[in-house]
């Protein structure tokens, strides 16, 4: 058995004093040694969850043609819905499906030759048969922004930054995403993987900062360590928390941003979850943070895989994702990419 993932308290952030330092003391050997944990304490009221998982379940039980209809090769915003297979990850598909939005507002307006990334920003799509959807979904995304930015300041200060280390690249338009996610059940055999299960979602970093998920108790989530794949089982009323490729960036690999992935769940059953991912404002670089000495000493500088560069540039790194995973609307809306005209065909990936 590998030792399970760390627990933290936020409880003993906010307490501050001994308690915080403990706290902070956790948070650096958690991030350092796995890049994921578990997040207790962290104080945001039942309610607005449980409204998140009503609503998202409510949405994935709509018709088909009612989920379609938002679809997300409608929005050159990356936001809509995604049937079961359509996302790929590294170059594979995806057995999920999921709605994503993010933060709501208008389109930028364009100029011709402005770099890929303004054209992200803009409105989400909300099924016309379910408007309690945005309220619930719109209010979890702001409860869940606190908590990471709240977070966000903890990491600084166990780095040895000021609190407030982040705060340029989070001011007035952190890049908010969230996800609502069912993964069906598949028999085996089904597209197995090497461990003769399919692939929910394929093994991956998270582009942005920190991502905070919320999971049902099916399990499947899976994280990479040196021992090997970890399960991060259900634990009620926390969050799994995980680095993402920015503070790999701001940290020279300190931090890591670990990889994981889902195993599809077995047929008949089903796994359901809602994922957030704190990104840093698209029009900025991620700053490379002045460890102390003993600190620096421990970075392992940044991972290199030629199928996931890693961008001090914000907005072409969270990009990059974008495109890759979901080159139906990248062949529709940004076609005019060298990058995009490189993806392979449907059908042609390996
Ligand atoms: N928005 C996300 N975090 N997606 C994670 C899934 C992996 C994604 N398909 C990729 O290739 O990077
Ligand atoms: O659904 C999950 O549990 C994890 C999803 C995930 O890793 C992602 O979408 O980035
Ligand atoms: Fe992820």
């Amino acid at each position: 058995m590998t030792a399970p993932l760390p627990i933290l308290d936020l409880g003993r952030f906010n307490a501050g004093g001994v308690a915080r330092d403990g706290f902070l003391a956790d948070l650096r050997a958690a991030v350092r040694e796995v890049g994921f944990f578990y997040l207790s304490g962290h104080g945001v009221p039942d309610g607005l969850a449980q409204a998140a998982w009503a609503e998202a379940h409510r949405f994935f039980d709509l018709p088909p043609a009612a989920k379609d209809a938002i679809a997300m090769v409608n929005s050159p915003h990356f936001r809509g819905y995604t049937r079961a297979g359509a996302e790929r990850t590294r170059g594979q598909p995806d057995w999920r499906e999921q709605l994503d939005i993010g933060t709501e507002r208008a389109a930028l307006a364009v100029r011709p030759g402005a770099p890929a990334w303004t054209r992200l920003p803009g409105p989400n799509q909300w099924p016309a048969a379910q408007p309690a959807l945005r309220d619930a979904l719109l209010a979890w995304q702001e409860a869940a922004t606190t908590i990471a930015i709240r977070l966000l300041r903890a990491f600084a200060l166990a780095l040895g930054q000021a609190a407030d280390a982040f705060d340029p690249i989070v001011a007035e338009t952190p890049n908010q995403h969230l996800k609502i996610i069912r993964y069906p059940g598949r028999a085996s055999g089904d597209a197995a993987g090497p461990d003769g299960r399919g692939q929910g979602v394929g093994a991956h970093k998270d582009s942005g900062l920190l991502t905070l998920l919320l999971q049902d108790d099916q399990g499947g989530l899976q994280v990479e360590t040196a021992a090997g794949w970890v399960d991060a089982a259900p634990i009620p009323g926390t969050f799994v928390v995980n680095a993402g490729e920015l503070l790999e960036l701001a940290t020279d690999g300190y931090i890591r941003a670990t990889v994981h992935r889902v195993v599809a769940p077995p047929a008949g059953a089903r796994r359901t979850s809602i994922a957030f991912f704190l990104g840093a404002r698209l029009d900025a670089r991620v700053p490379l943070l002045a460890l102390p000495p003993a600190l620096k000493a421990e970075a392992r500088g940044l991972t290199s895989d030629p199928l996931n560069p890693l961008f001090h540039d914000i907005g072409a790194n969270y990009m990059k994702g974008r495109l890759r995973s979901h080159p139906d609307v990248a062949r529709r809306h940004y076609a005019d990419l060298p990058e995009v005209a490189a993806l392979p065909a449907v059908g042609e990936y390996s």
